[in-house]
């Protein structure tokens, strides 16, 4: 066996005491001792005074002046800065918070983080112990942003940002704040630590203006926890959104079509809404509807059926021809718009409707994406009993749900623990949710906009064209 002459594995060490007492195997003069300490002791002074510099340079510069020009040349001082500050951060804010507060905040900040930092990573289960050593994960840089802290950490060789994700709850707690989401960092050896400390998404977001002319790849439909608007991409893609009950799956849909109302009104998009719950909530947006069914589940067959009919025809014309269609007001983009999907699905008693439903179904979620039919549907219960198409749907998006496992169903396997956290939105926050967004593999928290009953009628009245 041959044996390594030096084992490296990156990492901090955990100090066993700050004081090594080591029995002496050499005698040595006590004054040498106490001379190495000194020695040693200077060294970390000056080492903290340089490394710190950014409070003791400051510290320093007091100190002298008032040892040399009194007392009231440091209140100048102070007092001038002071309204230097109030002057900037009132003139100019983003670069005040920029340049100013944010670096501040930050350095204030990772103090609060290194406080903690051994401790929280060993009892959250991120330190390796190895060779008689316990190793931890290194803070690299700390940012801070309007409603969270950035923190890049080297990992100890071996692990993965998926470790932190896992313990992302332990650590939220440990650092008193709401929620951390853990993110592969710019290299592969390190992982940026998301930790929110308020929450930008606590207000209702108000209805978005109407775009004049839908961008079909970023539909505008909410916000997201970063402050950037949610859009959502339709084009390619099929939107399933899941919720408990009261967790606001209305004001997604009513988000959606509202960004695409003014497509509606010039022809480009027609809406095809299907409310298997007796019109209760589609009912109110209904001129906005090109056809509409909302009691009778055989037209509702139909009506899918006929969707089906659409998108293979297309597929057919347009095969070899292009691969994404482009709406027109002679072949419009189609979208179904379902209320309760399960009803259509799983509740239904009737045998052959239900069959019915489900082959055309299948045909409209698979050959609709690249041809302008499109389904944006609502369910409660994402179990595959309940629906087994729901791999069908590339686009899903997860509000309130009662279950940590349902999560994963939605979502995908491990978007749980990288903190899409459904099951924990309070039922005070209906509109609020997790998705994915492209090229990403965290979870995003979003709010949707929230039509109330009356915009809705407006909306429809302004832009609906239907009788
Ligand atoms: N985006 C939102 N922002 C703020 N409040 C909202 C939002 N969406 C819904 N609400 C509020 O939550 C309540 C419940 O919403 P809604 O009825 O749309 O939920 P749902 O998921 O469709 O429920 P159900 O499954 O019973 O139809 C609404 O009455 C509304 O007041």
């Amino acid at each position: 066996m041959t044996m390594p002459l030096i084992n490296i594995i990156r990492g901090e060490t955990i100090p066993v005491a700050p004081l090594n007492v080591r029995t002496p195997v050499v005698k040595l003069p006590i004054w040498l001792v106490v001379l190495w300490e000194t020695v040693k002791a200077l060294a970390w002074l000056v080492n903290g005074y340089i490394r710190h510099w950014y409070v003791t340079l400051p510290v320093t510069g007091m100190t002298w002046l008032h040892l040399a020009h009194g007392w009231q040349a440091l209140a100048g001082l102070v007092g001038g800065v002071t309204v230097a500050a109030t002057g900037w951060a009132f003139g100019h804010r983003p670069s005040w918070l920029r340049f100013g507060w944010w670096p501040i905040f930050a350095k204030i900040r990772r103090l609060v983080y290194r406080r903690r930092w051994m401790a929280a990573m060993v009892t959250a289960g991120l330190s390796i112990s190895y060779d008689k050593r316990t190793i931890v994960p290194e803070i690299r840089r700390v940012r801070c942003r309007a409603d969270c802290d950035e923190v890049l950490v080297r990992m100890v060789t071996g692990q993965i940002p998926d470790d932190f994700a896992k313990a992302s709850e332990r650590l939220a707690h440990t650092f008193g704040v709401r929620q951390v989401k853990a993110i592969p960092g710019p290299t592969y050896a390190t992982v940026v630590l998301v930790l929110m400390r308020g929450d930008s998404l606590h207000d209702t977001v108000p209805p978005l203006p109407v775009p004049y002319r839908p961008d079909f790849t970023a539909l505008p439909i909410g916000v997201q926890e970063d402050g950037d608007l949610y859009r959502l991409r339709l084009f390619g893609t099929q939107v399933l959104i899941v919720g408990a009950t009261g967790s606001g799956k209305g004001s997604v849909i009513w988000s959606i079509v509202r960004s695409l109302a003014n497509g509606v009104t010039v022809g480009l998009v027609e809406l095809w809404g299907l409310d298997p719950k007796g019109g209760m909530e589609l009912g109110i947006g209904r001129p906005l509807f090109a056809r509409f069914a909302s009691r009778d589940f055989a037209e509702m067959a139909a009506m899918i059926e006929q969707a089906a009919a659409t998108a293979q025809e297309r597929a057919a014309r347009l095969a070899g021809k292009t691969r994404q269609h482009t709406p027109t007001v002679d072949e419009p983009l189609i979208v179904l718009v379902i209320d309760e999907l399960a009803n259509l699905t799983a509740y239904l008693t009737e045998r052959q409707l239900k069959d019915r439903i489900k082959a055309a179904l299948g045909i409209v979620l698979t050959q609709g994406r690249a041809v302008g039919v499109h389904v944006v549907a609502a369910i409660q219960d994402p179990r595959k009993e309940v629906l087994p198409a729901r791999g069908l749907f590339p686009t899903r998006i997860g509000l309130r749900l009662s279950e940590p496992a349902e999560v994963d169903m939605v979502l995908g396997d491990g978007m749980r623990d990288r903190g899409a956290l459904c099951d924990r939105i309070p039922q005070t926050q209906p509109g609020i949710g997790y998705v994915t967004l492209e090229g990403d593999t965290t979870p995003m928290r979003v709010r949707l906009t929230y039509c109330d009953d009356e915009t809705v009628r407006d909306m429809a009245d302004l832009y609906g064209g239907a009788e």
